[in-house]
């Protein structure tokens, strides 16, 4: 299946949307989400993301449980905490300059890319399987009068229309886990410019634990990804010239967000899933950053 858009000089160009029936599955499972737990955090400030939360919670913002805007703090907090997130990925890009290029590769709703548009004034491209996440993450950006800088397209991340060595940076958040790492980093390879700057933040599952947990298959089966181990991680980049250049374990900086996220109504039944496997040890949240070398 292909989708078909037109250029500043009308030529037709073929961007590949999903190419394999697993990737026709991931398009409409984006396509039908409409968690209460992702919209009601995006409606707090307009940034809509689909990860996960780091950092210490501010239990003076959460101020009284029996506060009738107890509820209503506890989202801005859960939110705060996932821009966090975001943060802390862009902040591992570099320096980035308004005239550089960066690649979202599965960027969701977008709300990592106008925060990435907002820290560095530079353009943001982002695809996703998903239409209805493109048409989203399109709208926000014209809402915000940023589309010029800010554009999503369907497309699969592992074969982009993007030029080789067009992009200063490039990053996977939360979304490496739907696909084959050595196709991955092979396209981000060919995509970034020598000396560019590959992040990700992702679960991994932890090799000393010996194989993925019970708890990483309950994640595999409730979001229909295939999480990967750190040491697949690793070995990818390597064979596809990406050296790392960070490797943070962010598993306890994740686990507040966690714990507060599973006493809100917003829970999704996936909590303990993740407090358990974080907490026993078979499964990590981790950023890599890598230099395109
Ligand atoms: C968990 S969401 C993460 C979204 C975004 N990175 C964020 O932080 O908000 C996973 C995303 O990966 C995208 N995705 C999965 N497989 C893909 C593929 N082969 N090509 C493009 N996008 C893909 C999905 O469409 C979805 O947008
Ligand atoms: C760290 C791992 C293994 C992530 C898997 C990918 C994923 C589904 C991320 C969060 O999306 P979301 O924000 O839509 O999920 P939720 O509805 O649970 O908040
Ligand atoms: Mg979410």
């Amino acid at each position: 299946m292909t989708s078909t858009e037109l250029t500043a000089t009308d030529a037709p160009v073929r961007i590949p949307g999903p190419t394999t029936p697993y990737q026709g599955d991931i398009a409409r499972y984006w396509d039908g989400e409409a968690r209460p737990v992702n919209l009601r955090l995006g409606d707090v400030d307009g940034l809509y993301h689909h990860h996960y939360g780091i950092g210490e919670v501010d239990r003076t913002a959460l101020g009284d449980p029996e506060d009738s805007e107890s509820e209503k703090k506890l989202i801005a907090e859960l939110h705060r905490l996932e821009s966090a997130q975001a943060d802390c990925l862009l902040g591992h890009l570099g320096d980035i300059g308004s005239d550089d290029t960066l690649v979202d590769a599965g960027c969701g709703r977008g709300g990592s890319m106008v925060m990435a548009h907002q820290r560095f004034g530079c353009k943001v491209e982002g695809v996703t399987l998903s239409a209805k996440q493109a048409e989203f993450a399109n709208r926000r950006a014209q809402e915000l009068r940023i589309q010029d800088h800010v554009r999503a397209r369907v497309c699969n991340m592992l074969a982009t229309p993007f030029e080789t060595g067009q992009a200063a940076a490039s990053w996977n958040n939360e979304s490496s886990m739907y696909v084959d790492l050595q196709d991955l980093f092979a396209e981000h390879s060919r995509v970034l410019k020598v000396g560019g700057r590959y992040v990700t933040i992702t679960g991994c599952w932890n090799p000393r634990y010996g194989q993925p947990s019970k708890w990483v298959s309950q994640i595999n089966a409730h979001f229909e990804c295939n999480i990967h181990s750190r040491r697949e991680y690793l070995r990818a980049m390597a064979d596809n010239r990406l050296v790392p250049q960070a490797v943070v374990d962010l598993t306890r900086d994740t686990l507040p967000y966690w714990e507060l996220r599973a006493t809100s109504s917003l829970v999704t039944g996936i909590e303990e899933a993740f407090i358990n496997s974080y907490k026993d040890g078979s499964f990590q949240y981790l950023l890599i950053a890598a230099d395109r070398v």
